[in-house]
């Protein structure tokens, strides 16, 4: 089946056309497909299928997605679902409008957090709204070398944003950080961060389904929230490894702005022999 390979900020992704929804993608064929070795390789797939042949309920926070004529059915390396990607929103965006899907340079993706509207900027960068960034309360997680305090942030998906006084480079993401069943009864996405001059911050994430990743772009707008004080407006520049993005928040909301690239594209032979 056909494929392409994108990135937006090193965040990479498996990107599977299915207009139709066709595809009966399970769990261990995304495993499959993510895999560096014996796979193509992605930290998530990004099935790029009509919202009408979806074949899921979108209800709730997910049914503004129901006026969108494209969805992104976001699944993380391990085959499980997830609600949204900033970093892959935007590549699915470019996708669609490199494989002539869309001609527009703003419109609508339907994620499972709901409708997000895109532009495409004149300089090749995509902006997304992110919607709603909901502060939920403190937090904690412990990693391989101790442990950590933050804020439970929503970003449609969920995350531990944990400031820390040490370089971030310094923090081990060795290993997946064990979180308190209380506070995610579904897992989260656990960003440490620091601010290193005003308004800019570095970062790093180890992702729910996948593990430490070279850039989270839902993870970087609940960073930008978690660093501001009193959550009010701000906007800041958020330097991950993979490269930077810039976060707008406003009224409870945010813009996401990055680059968003496809490097490849081929046929794969599924199943995947491992
Ligand atoms: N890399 C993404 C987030 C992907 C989903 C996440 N791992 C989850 O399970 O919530 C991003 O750029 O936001």
């Amino acid at each position: 089946m056909r494929f392409a390979k994108g990135h937006g900020t090193e965040n990479d992704f498996v990107i599977l056309p299915d207009p139709d929804g066709e595809l009966d993608l399970d769990a261990a064929t995304v495993a499959a497909l993510c895999d560096r070795r014996a796979g193509i390789g992605g930290d998530g797939v990004l099935r790029v299928v009509r919202t009408k042949v979806l074949g899921e309920p979108l209800e709730g926070e997910a049914a503004s997605a129901l006026r969108c004529e494209w969805f992104m059915d976001y699944r993380n390396a391990d085959g499980s679902v997830a609600e949204m990607c900033g970093n892959g929103v935007r590549v699915f965006t470019r996708y669609l409008r490199e494989a002539g899907l869309v001609g527009d340079t703003v419109f609508e993706v339907g994620t499972r957090a709901g409708a997000r509207r895109v532009t495409v900027e004149e300089d090749g960068d995509v902006t997304v709204d992110m919607g709603p960034v909901r502060v939920l309360g403190s937090g904690s997680a412990e990693l391989a070398d101790g442990t950590v305090r933050g804020v439970r942030i929503s970003v449609g998906n969920p995350h531990l944003a944990c400031r820390v006084a040490r370089p971030v480079a310094e923090v081990d993401l060795g290993r997946a950080p064990v979180l308190r069943d209380e506070e995610f009864p579904e897992g989260a996405n656990v960003e440490v961060f620091r601010e290193v001059a005003p308004g800019v911050l570095e970062m790093r994430v180890y992702e729910r389904g996948a593990a430490e990743t070279r850039s989270c772009g839902t993870g970087i707008v609940a960073a930008a929230a978690a660093a501001t004080p009193g959550g009010g407006d701000a906007e800041w520049t958020v330097r991950v490894p993979g490269g930077v993005c810039a976060v707008a928040l406003e009224g409870g909301s945010a813009r996401l702005r990055g680059p968003a690239v496809i490097v490849a594209e081929g046929d794969v032979r599924l199943p995947l022999v491992r």
